[in-house]
């Protein structure tokens, strides 16, 4: 019984995925109030801010860093891409891997204008905000590949994807508990992601807490499994990784926007044992 539950539950999740707009979605989550780059306490530049430390204070090295579950998104590597030689970008629907494409190729039809970010991300590396040009050509010389992933597979990955020695990083926003009926599965799916990791690898993982459902497009209400820290620090142990850092946000009231029940974001910066 409860196997068929778990494959129930990650099969209806799935059904769920198939009506997901990556155009809305990007206007809910990634335009004003939630990314404004005027405003101290927007989400998208306290996310920024997170991920530009972590990959800069000095412990974070490596060939390959791979973006779990990138959706139609590319803010999570755009500190990444200085460090790393080769980043891939995954996700589970076509609809959002050709989003990627479209930016990644220059292509007309982008869904969203990544300039703001990227100057945004210039400003925390002390350049001047016009160097965002070099940022998204620097982006586009590392992201060698976008694939498809899926988290719930014990091998998340191609096994051809990586080298044999596994990713030096990993990377994943709001992926996770948005794909995971419940905490077992969330952490299950964890422990997989954790094997694409190398040894002493580490990971970034931003995720929302206290979420029980998002909209992925008009009319689209995607369960969420809601987490607190303690369950996503304990799913983190439980998983086989040592936590190094954990910053919390609080959603002030103007960022509650009606796309979905957050209440919090969570940052966490770990290493696999
Ligand atoms: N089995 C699978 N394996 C891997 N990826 C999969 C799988 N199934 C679906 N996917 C893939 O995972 C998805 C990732 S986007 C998930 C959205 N997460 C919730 C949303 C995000 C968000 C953003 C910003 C803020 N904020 O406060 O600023 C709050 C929130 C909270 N609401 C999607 O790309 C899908 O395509």
């Amino acid at each position: 019984m409860e196997k068929k539950g778990k494959e129930n539950g990650v099969a209806a999740m799935a059904a769920c995925y198939q009506r997901f707009d990556p155009a809305a979605y990007l206007q809910y989550n990634y335009t004003p109030p939630r990314a404004d780059f005027e405003r101290k306490d927007s989400i998208v530049p306290w996310k920024l801010a997170c991920l530009h430390r972590a990959f800069t204070e000095g412990d974070v090295s490596g060939e390959v860093l791979v973006d779990i579950g990138s959706g139609p998104t590319l803010y999570q590597v755009l500190s990444g891409c200085e460090v790393f030689n080769k980043v891939l970008l995954t996700d589970y629907l076509e609809v959002n891997r050709q989003e990627l494409r479209r930016w990644l190729q220059d292509e007309e039809g982008c869904n969203l204008d990544w300039t703001p970010y990227l100057q945004h991300v210039c400003k925390l590396e002390g350049r001047r905000p016009s160097a965002w040009m070099e940022k998204a050509a620097k982006l586009r010389e590392v992201i060698t590949d976008i694939l498809p992933v899926d988290v719930h597979h014990p091998q998340p990955l191609a096994p051809d994807a990586l080298p044999s020695a596994g990713a030096d990083c990993l990377v994943s926003c709001f992926c996770l508990e948005s794909v995971s009926p419940d905490l077992a599965t969330f952490t299950r799916a964890l422990g997989h992601i954790g094997r694409l990791l190398r040894p002493g690898g580490h990971l970034l993982l931003i995720g929302a807490l206290g979420e029980s459902y998002y909209f992925g497009g008009p009319g689209v209400k995607i369960p969420v499994v809601p987490l607190n820290e303690a369950q996503v620090c304990g799913s983190l142990k439980e998983s086989g990784f040592t936590l190094i850092r954990l910053e919390v946000y609080t959603l002030p009231q103007d960022m509650r926007v009606g796309v979905d029940d957050v209440t919090g974001v969570f940052f966490v910066k770990a290493r696999k044992d």
